[in-house]
């Protein structure tokens, strides 16, 4: 469904450049979860926002749902867009515009004619469960509504990729742990492929079918949470990703 082939990217910068990506090769398969997972500064975004090229590489060849994005018309790039939803930490909601307002958004910019728009908008916020904020504002909802509005609107085109840039870091756990039930809740009923960045090892531990560790702009490992075994008797500090999300070091998957 994704996949990535010898892909960097590097920043000009005004005192020099920065190689924020480095040679990352990836596929994600269709219908499963897969993490990012690393420190601030790794790459982790850089290389999400390449997959709906919101960012180009400078190298490297980048595949979604069928389509090499680095060779797509502007035009072509614009409608195989609407295909891959996607979400942020802060929401990115129009604060002028209300709940139903900003989940028509993308419906609007694809075309779609107002009947149609609240059929589909209702239906998505029934989906994430607020069909009953339709009418009110951004403001008046909490950060969990917040994201809960933002996913929404990344399924109103009924996408087939939803990317998601760390959708749980500004939440508490238990709300957390509501989005989370609502992202695996999309891959299950809608075989929707989804691709989270995080920090956060619980949301990996939670959701991730698979996984890959980036390390300053490479991706150091990359595996399948299902080889997870025992937890294993370390300090944080000195394991592995691997290890702390698996409890063990061997089945490499690339
Ligand atoms: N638009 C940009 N222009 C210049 N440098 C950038 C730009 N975006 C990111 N960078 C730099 O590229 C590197 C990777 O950033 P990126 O945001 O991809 O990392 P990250 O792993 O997602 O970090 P975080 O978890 O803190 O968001 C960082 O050093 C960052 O400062």
């Amino acid at each position: 469904m994704i996949t990535l082939e010898h892909v960097s990217k590097t920043y000009r910068l005004p005192d020099g450049q920065l190689e924020a990506v480095k040679d990352v090769s990836l596929h994600v398969e269709k219908g499963t979860v897969h993490g990012i997972i690393g420190a601030s500064g790794a790459g982790k975004s850089t290389l999400l926002r390449m997959m709906n090229a919101l960012e180009l590489p400078d190298h490297g060849k980048i595949t979604v749902i069928g389509r090499e994005l680095t060779t797509l018309p502007e035009a072509e790039l614009r409608k195989l867009r609407q295909s891959i939803g996607m979400i942020f930490q802060q929401f990115h909601l129009l604060n002028n515009r209300t709940v139903s307002g900003n989940v028509s958004v993308p419906l609007e910019l694809a075309g779609a004619a107002r009947r149609e728009r609240a059929e589909r908008v209702r239906e998505c916020l029934r989906f994430v469960g607020l069909p009953d904020k339709a009418k009110q504002y951004p403001s008046a909802l909490s950060g969990g509504q917040k994201q809960r509005v933002a996913i929404a609107r990344a399924l109103a085109n009924r996408p087939d990729v939803l990317l998601c840039d760390e959708p749980t870091s500004a939440l508490d756990p238990r709300t957390t742990a509501e989005i989370l039930e609502v992202l695996m809740h999309i891959r299950d009923t809608l075989g929707v492929t989804i691709v989270i960045v995080t920090h956060e090892m619980e949301v990996v531990k939670s959701i991730c079918d698979t996984v890959s560790v980036m390390e300053n702009g490479k991706l150091s490992d990359t595996f399948r949470m299902q080889q997870r075994r025992g937890a294993a008797d370390m300090s944080a500090f000195t394991m592995s990703y691997r290890e702390q999300l698996l409890g063990e070091t061997e089945g490499r998957h690339d």
